[in-house]
């Protein structure tokens, strides 16, 4: 048996392969990937190793600048009771997530098996992190795990699991491996930048508030809340309005839309002189220092060798419209101060012209506009009353914005 301390991730996709199985390789874990996809198990388990590129613009001819070696890594079908023996695993310490915020239900009944099956053999504590794009997600998730679970069972996993929020930032694009010369279908492609801020006060362990086994490149924090808004209101709704306008416009890549003069300057304004406005007055930030942050984000945007695809991030327009999401989200915190909302107005009403066929979202979204009126779903959808300022502001917009539109 290996005397490694174990680690689940739910979801071996990019941020999985890409994120954070990298980093508690590096910190010592041995990484079991969990995930629906059997085809992606039965890779993981013939190949046990892939290569992490790190993709850089000032790297070599074809924009890499280093590939990172993971070795020694096992898959487990998440819909067989291999997973739950890897949750009663002795050596298991952490379970991460990163599977996208409406699986959460389905995996939390998997979890709370998992959880009843730990204590009957008399598992320690562990902790769970969902690494998913919204505030409060693994909040949402125990809360789901919890309603499987009563009486000892309920007790234990208070006592005995932990669950913390978390912040988590890296940009990991669609990926060819082939056109990057790689031999394994689970190379991924991934920016250098990372950022995962975690809860600190909310881990359990031989020492409560942070892991027995610490992950190195993950940050403690006692003031989450500010460092997920700062991130989803920042990074994901530039990358959001990039992306929509981009899509209207006729463009694929985010490096291509941000390279766009009209697109940047409403990027700018709604990072700059709206989100960011809110964000420095709620949470105190410093202005000059949330400035440098949103434009190395800008930057990051910027990088061609990621070649992020505006579908991707365009992807589920509904979620990202949702009203404490990247978009309306910081329109209602700029509502807030009294901060007006021109460039965010822009964004709101960009991912309201997403139309991809492809996308579920996009389909019933487009239906819904075309049935109910824009003017009442843009008060469903984002909870501004009709006719007050934001309201015309993102109905101004959304006309204004057909001229954009490459048809
Ligand atoms: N890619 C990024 O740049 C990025 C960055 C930060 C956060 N995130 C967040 O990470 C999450 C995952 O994003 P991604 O880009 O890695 O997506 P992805 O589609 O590449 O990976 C998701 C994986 O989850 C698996 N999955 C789906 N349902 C499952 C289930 N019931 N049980 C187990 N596995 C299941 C899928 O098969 C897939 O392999 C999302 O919440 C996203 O918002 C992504
Ligand atoms: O994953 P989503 O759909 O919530 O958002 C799409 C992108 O904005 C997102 O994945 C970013 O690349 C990521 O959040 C960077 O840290």
């Amino acid at each position: 048996m290996s005397v490694k301390p174990r680690a689940i991730h739910f979801g071996a996709g990019n941020i999985g392969r890409g994120f954070i199985a990298p980093l508690l390789k590096k910190s010592g874990y041995h990484v079991v990937f969990t995930d629906v996809d059997k085809g992606l198990i039965d890779t993981i388990n013939e190949e046990k190793a892939y290569g992490v590129h790190i993709l850089d613009t000032n790297g070599s001819a074809d924009g890499e600048k280093e590939v990172l070696e993971i070795d020694h890594v096992k898959g487990v079908l998440s819909t067989t009771d291999d997973l739950i023996r890897e949750i009663e695993h002795p050596k298991l310490k952490i379970i991460t997530t990163a599977v996208g915020l409406p699986v959460l239900d389905k995996i939390a009944p998997t979890l709370a098996k998992g959880i009843k099956a730990r204590r009957a053999a008399g598992g320690g504590t562990i902790n769970v992190i969902a690494c998913e794009n919204a505030i409060g997600a693994t909040a949402q998730l125990a809360e789901k795990v919890r309603a499987h679970l009563d009486g000892d069972d309920a007790e234990w996993a208070d006592k005995h699991v932990g669950f913390a929020n978390c912040s988590v930032d890296r940009i990991v694009p669609p990926f060819d491996p082939e056109e990057h010369g790689a031999d394994s279908a689970l190379d991924v492609g991934v920016e250098e930048f990372f950022e995962w801020i975690v809860e600190g006060p909310s881990l359990k362990g031989a020492k409560p508030g942070a892991l027995d086994v610490p992950i190195d490149g993950m940050t403690l924090t006692d003031n989450l809340a500010a460092y997920n808004e700062r991130k989803l209101f920042t990074l994901n709704a530039g990358h959001a309005i990039t992306a929509y306008l981009g899509h209207l416009k006729g463009l694929h890549t985010v490096d291509e839309s941000i390279a766009d003069a009209e697109i940047a300057a409403v990027v700018r304004g709604a990072l700059h002189d709206e989100a960011g406005a809110a964000l420095c007055r709620k949470h105190k930030f410093d202005e000059k220092k949330h400035g440098e942050y949103i434009e190395k984000i800008i930057v990051r945007f910027e990088n061609a060798a990621v070649k992020d695809d505006v579908v991707r991030v365009g992807r589920q327009p509904l979620r990202k419209l949702g009203r404490g999401d990247r978009l309306v989200g910081p329109a209602r915190m700029c509502a807030e101060y009294g901060i007006t909302v021109r460039h965010l107005a822009m964004g709101i009403a960009a991912a309201l012209w997403y139309d991809n066929k492809e996308d579920e979202q996009s389909v019933e979204m487009r239906k819904a506009i075309e049935e109910k009126g824009l003017d009442k779903y843009v008060v469903e959808l984002t909870g501004f009353e009709e006719d007050s300022e934001v309201h015309k502001r993102i109905l101004k917009s959304y006309t204004e914005l057909k001229g954009w539109k490459k048809e």
